[in-house]
């Protein structure tokens, strides 16, 4: 997942390959709650791996459930009909899906607890809910503003005399959150027949088919009069099915079917292969596919697998009531983008109660892009820009919701080729944190990926500098230097001399260098080396096979390699002259020699190396006559290189100093 305060996405061309994607959180987080209010035990495969998710997983522990999760799979203890721990304090942070069926659960359960989440969810109404439980004989009050979290729950009398009315127009998660949890009062013996009825046009009702199709799963057969009116029978009760798998989820697919329907298309027939989901699934925002289908999509389907490709260019524009595919909906309005004409998104008013008041959003979001944007209560029509003169690079608020930002993300194939900049871009987390990451891995980027260089002599503070630029813009990180130290390493270990009669034995180690980058950690043929290569003997080895031109060569491809999306910081001695020449900003970092050597040697000092200040700063006035006279690619800037002399400033004060020249450099 990006942790940075901002994710910039280079302009992209296609996707190509395949993606599998994480588990749908509405069925995860349904599955997580029947499980943890069966007895018995139920195994969860595939479970995504969220923050909604996790709240939920959290919720059930302090409950008193037995959880156990061991990467995608949770074995899940039940708790039966009643939690073991009476009192608990839950935060659900702003899921959604936890909030609703917890309130619902505990309320018929009974016990002292608290539900509350992150301010967001505190303005996210759940009034027709307590109001339902609360004419069941629930007791429930209000923590703070009335109909709305947190909210406090006390031992219910529960009547099943009437039917419970519960509202369905505003959000269908109060149905699922009755229907899930009214099994426990059904099965409680003498009890009777549990029958709700829909008050209002329930809106959303392919959630509560997921709802229902679940329940089944666990062994309580719901009655259904069309969408008004549900009845759970009496002595109805949960029944674990041992193991159950969780279905990728259709509206984190709809982002990869837009990728696929708006990529330029490339060599190879076939486009883009979305896997763990296919059209026959259970969840109604695999719907998408027939919306994306009237835009001109090419979709193919197998039994979990769905294959897009472009087919209409640009895209038809729609009008479409949106009411059955509210969330995927937003995938849409990014779609649009990409229109012959304008599209009209209608009958989503439940857009304006969701993480963020999602038409407003969107509208504000889409227009930076160039887009004109129409707005009302329960519908959003977009215009697109005009694809040769109307497109903006645009900076992309996200309000902390993770659909802003995925949908954000597919302004980034626009035709003028310019990047998209996404604020926030952790708030994928809620249900697909590795959305970035996955998208990168099939996407091929419609400009050079911009390469971010810094070079300068030994001990500079290049390595540090470049390392925490990379981590403050999400970009990959390059440390050119170890790939020379690994060689001279390998030539060590193969009985060479890092000298030029070696040279053509070195050059063809180096050319198949077998090295392993992983986190701040690396391997030479299996064997880890991190320490290794640090030491100052390793430095002059290091200095020495980089004077032999074949070695240079034969660590080309190696380095371009590393230029990936969303971006590169590569430091060394020859990253702007030489290896990424086209690099919209080079530094050349100095900073004076005595300095240089003070701080290797606390440097060597500090990580258990013995070092030598006289013979350190030897060593270092030797390689620095070498690196710079060397008749290969020496140590010199670049001649459009920023010259930064760090002798008195802090590594923050580096920092920020480069990352102000790039943010100068970027159009938004
Ligand atoms: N601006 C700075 N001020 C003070 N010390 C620094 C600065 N930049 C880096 N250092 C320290 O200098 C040492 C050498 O830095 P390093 O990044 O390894 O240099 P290089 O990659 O250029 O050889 C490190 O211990 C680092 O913490
Ligand atoms: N792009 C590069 C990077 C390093 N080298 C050579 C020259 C250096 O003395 C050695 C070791 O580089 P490294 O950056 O690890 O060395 P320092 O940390 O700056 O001491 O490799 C190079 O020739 N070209």
């Amino acid at each position: 997942m990006y942790d940075t305060e901002f994710l910039d996405i280079p302009a992209l061309r296609s996707v190509r390959g395949s993606v599998r994607l994480p588990g749908s959180k509405s069925i995860s987080n349904r599955v997580l709650l029947l499980a943890a209010l069966c007895e018995g035990r139920t195994v969860v495969h595939d479970l995504l791996d969220s923050d909604d998710t996790r709240v939920m997983l959290d919720a059930l522990r302090a409950l008193g459930c037995g959880v156990q999760v061991d990467g995608s799979r949770a074995t899940i203890d039940g708790l039966g009909n009643r939690p073991r721990q009476p009192q608990a304090e839950l935060f659900l942070g702003n899921a959604g899906t936890a909030m609703r069926p917890l309130t619902a659960a505990l309320a018929v359960l009974g016990g002292d607890y608290q539900l509350r989440g992150i301010p967001r969810m505190h303005e996210r109404p759940i009034g027709d809910l307590v109001d339902a439980l609360r004419a069941l004989g629930c007791t429930i009050d209000y923590l703070g503003t009335p109909g709305y979290p947190p909210l406090r729950i006390g031992q219910p009398a529960v009547r099943l005399d009437q039917p419970i009315g519960v509202r369905g127009d505003v959000s269908s998660q109060f149905l699922t959150a009755l229907l899930l949890a009214l099994p426990l009062a059904a099965s409680q013996p003498g009890r009777r027949d549990v029958v709700i009825e829909v008050v209002g046009e329930l809106i959303s009702r392919p959630y509560v088919e997921i709802t229902l199709q679940l329940l089944a799963r666990f062994g309580v057969q719901v009655q259904r009069e069309g969408w008004s009116r549900f009845t759970i029978p009496q002595g109805s009760r949960y029944r674990s099915p041992g193991d159950i798998h969780v279905e990728a989820d259709a509206s984190s697919a709809s982002y990869f079917i837009a990728a696929g329907a708006i990529s330029e298309p490339g060599r190879g027939p076939n486009g883009l292969k979305i896997e763990g989901v296919g059209e026959q699934s259970i969840q109604g925002d695999i719907r998408f596919v027939d919306a994306a289908r009237a835009m001109g999509a090419e979709i193919d389907s197998g039994p979990n697998w769905l294959q897009v490709r472009r087919g209409a260019w640009p895209l038809k524009a729609i009008d479409l009531d949106c009411n059955h595919i509210p969330d995927a909906a937003m995938t849409l309005a990014a779609m649009a983008l990409y229109a012959d004409g304008p599209s009209t998104l209608r009958n989503i008013a439940s857009w304006r109660v969701k993480e963020t008041d999602r038409i407003a959003a969107m509208a504000t979001e889409l227009r930076k892009l160039g887009a004109q944007v129409e707005e009302g209560t329960d519908f959003i029509r977009v215009t697109p820009p005009d694809s040769t003169t109307g497109w903006r690079a645009a900076s992309l608020h996200t309000y902390d919701d993770h659909r802003m930002a995925m949908c954000g993300s597919l302004a980034a194939f626009n035709p003028a080729r310019l990047p998209v900049r996404i604020q926030d871009p952790r708030c994928v987390g809620k249900t697909f944190p590795d959305y970035f990451e996955t998208l990168f891995a099939i996407a091929e980027p419609s400009t050079p990926v911009p390469v971010l260089c810094v070079d300068g002599p030994t001990a500079s503070g290049k390595g540090t500098l470049a390392a925490a630029v990379a981590h403050r813009l999400g970009y990959h990180y390059l440390d050119s230097g170890a790939l020379y130290r690994l060689t001279g390493l390998a030539a060590r270990q193969a009985q060479l001399e890092p000298e030029p009669v070696n040279e053509a034995e070195i050059a063809a180690l180096a050319r198949q260098l077998p090295v392993q980058f992983r986190a701040d950690r690396v391997w030479l043929a299996g064997e880890e080396v991190t320490e290794q290569i640090r030491s100052e003997a390793a430095g002059m080895d290091a200095s020495r096979v980089s004077a032999l031109p074949s070695v240079r060569e034969a660590l080309l491809n190696l380095q371009h390699s590393f230029a990936r999306l969303p971006g590169l910081v590569a430091d060394g001695r020859d990253m702007g002259t030489q290896i990424f020449p086209f690099a919209p900003l080079k530094v050349f970092l100095t900073a004076d020699a005595a300095q240089r050597a003070d701080r290797r040697h606390k440097q060597l000092i500090s990580k258990g190396i013995s070092a030598n200040i006289d013979s350190l700063r030897a060593d270092l006035a030797a390689r620095d006559a070498r690196d710079s006279s060397r008749s290969v690619a020496p140590l010199q800037p670049a001649q459009d290189a920023l010259l930064l002399d760090n002798s008195q400033l802090s590594v923050e004060e580096s920092v920020d100093r480069v990352l102000g020249w790039w943010q100068a450099r970027q159009p938004f």
